[in-house]
C-alpha cells in the first residue's frame, strides 16, 4: 500500500519533548541535536534561569523548576509531552558544599519526574555519572552492575535515581532509560560544578593566558568524552527500539586520562603550554573515590554505541573550537 507521505517521519513528529535543567553543561547542545531531528518546536528548553538571547529566539524555551510539581505537570499536559530528558542536578562539588539543595534538586527533584512521567505515560531520560561508583567499587574499568557505595551526596542520589527508574520500569511500565555518563568536555557551554571541570577549564586557560592551575593531582585518572560523543549517544539511546534495551541503565566509554596526559597532549599543540599543581582536597578526594575506567560492552552490544573521539581528537577539537570563539569574541 502506498502512502502520501513518509510513515517513518510522520511517527516520529509524535514526539514533543522536554529538557528539564536545559541551560546547563548539556542541555543547549541536546536541544539542538534533538530539534534538527524532531523539529525545532517539538523540543521545550526549560531552566529555572533566565537564557542568553541566542538559546531564547532558537526555539521554545520556559520556566520549569523540577520542585514544582503542579507547575510541571500543567507544562507536561498542556504540551502534550511525551519524552522527558531530565537533565537538573547539583554536580558533585557544589553537591558537597551544599547537601540540602544536592538531596532537594537531585533527590526530591527525581520523584517529581518519575511521579509525572508514570502518570502521563511519558519516556524519561535520566544521565548518571561515574560518581554513581564509589571507593569499594572495582575502578579499573567498573562494570555495569557492582558494588555502588559512593560517598558524594550526588553520586548516592545518582544511584538512587538509577535503582528508582528501573523499579518503575519494572513496577509500572515506564520507559526508563539511562545512561552512565563519564567527565564530558565542551567548548561552548562551561560546566556546573563538578570534579572534572578542571578537564574544560584548562583549554580555556591554554589559548588564553598559556598556563593553568589544576586542583586535581597530575597522576588522577578519570573515565572523560567529548560533548559530541556524549549527546550522540543520547540520541541513540533514546532512539532504541525498547526491546532492543535489556538493560535500562547503560555505561558509557570514550577515553581516560590524567591531568598530565592532557597537559601533555595540549603541549604537541602549544608547547609553551605551563600547568601547575594546587590540590583542593575535597574535589581529588571525590575523583579519588571515582573509576579510572568504564566498562560499556554492553551499550556496544545492545545498541551498537561506538566513541568517535579519543584524546588526540579532543585536544585537537577544543583547541580549534576555544581558539575560533575567542577570535570571534575579540572581532565583536
Ligand atoms: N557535565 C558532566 O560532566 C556530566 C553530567 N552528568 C549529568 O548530566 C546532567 C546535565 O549535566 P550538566 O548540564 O553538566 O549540569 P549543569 O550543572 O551544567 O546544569 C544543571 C542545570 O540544572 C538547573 N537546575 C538546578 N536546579 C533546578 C531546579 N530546581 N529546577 C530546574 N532546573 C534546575 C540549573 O539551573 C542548571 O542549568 C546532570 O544530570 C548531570 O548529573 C553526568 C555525568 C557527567
Ligand atoms: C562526572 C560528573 O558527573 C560531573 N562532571 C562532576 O564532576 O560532578
Amino acid at each position: 500500500m502506498d502512502f502520501p507521505f513518509n510513515v517513518s517521519l510522520y511517527f516520529i513528529s509524535l514526539f514533543f519533548f522536554i529538557i528539564t535543567g536545559g541551560l546547563g553543561q548539556l542541555g543547549v547542545g541536546l536541544t539542538k541535536l534533538l530539534r534538527e531531528q524532531f523539529g525545532k518546536n517539538n523540543v521545550i528548553l526549560s531552566d529555572i534561569r533566565k537564557p542568553p538571547n541566542h538559546v531564547y529566539h532558537n526555539g521554545p524555551f520556559i520556566f520549569s523548576d523540577i520542585l514544582d510539581f503542579k507547575n510541571l505537570e500543567e507544562i507536561v499536559v498542556n504540551n502534550n509531552i511525551s519524552w522527558l530528558v531530565h537533565y537538573s542536578a547539583v554536580l558533585s562539588a557544589v553537591g558537597e558544599s551544599n547537601v540540602t539543595l544536592a538531596k532537594e534538586v537531585n533527590i526530591t527533584g527525581l520523584h517529581n519526574i518519575l511521579d509525572i512521567a508514570t502518570k502521563h505515560a511519558l519516556r524519561v531520560f535520566v544521565p548518571s555519572t561515574i560518581g554513581a561508583f564509589g571507593p569499594s567499587s572495582p575502578r579499573d574499568p567498573a562494570p555495569e552492575l557492582c558494588v555502588q557505595r559512593p560517598r558524594t551526596i550526588y553520586g548516592v542520589a545518582k544511584v538512587h535515581a538509577e535503582l528508582m527508574g528501573e523499579y518503575y520500569h519494572h513496577r509500572y511500565g515506564l520507559d526508563f532509560r539511562c545512561l552512565r555518563y563519564p567527565g564530558i568536555i565542551s567548548a561552548d557551554s562551561q560546566p556546573g560544578g563538578g570534579t572534572t571541570d578542571y578537564a574544560v577549564q584548562i583549554f580555556h586557560a591554554a589559548v588564553k593566558s598559556g598556563c593553568f592551575e589544576c586542583y586535581l593531582r597530575r597522576d588522577t585518572r578519570l573515565p572523560m568524552m567529548y560533548i559530541d560523543d556524549c549527546l550522540r549517544a543520547t540520541l541513540e539511546i533514546l532512539e532504541a527500539p525498547a526491546e532492543t534495551l535489556p538493560s535500562r541503565t547503560y555505561n558509557i566509554s570514550a577515553m581516560s586520562f590524567t591531568p598530565h596526559d592532557l597537559t601533555q597532549e595540549i603541549q604537541k599543540v602549544l608547547p609553551d603550554f605551563q600547568v601547575t599543581y594546587n590540590v583542593d582536597p575535597v574535589r581529588q578526594a571525590i575523583a579519588d573515590s571515582w573509576p579510572m575506567a568504564l566498562e560499556d560492552s554492553a551499550a556496544r552490544r545492545d545498541w551498537g554505541w561506538k566513541h568517535e573521539y579519543d584524546l588526540s581528537e579532543l585536544v585537537q577539537a577544543m583547541l580549534t573550537h576555544v581558539t575560533t570563539g575567542n577570535q570571534l569574541v575579540q572581532a565583536n
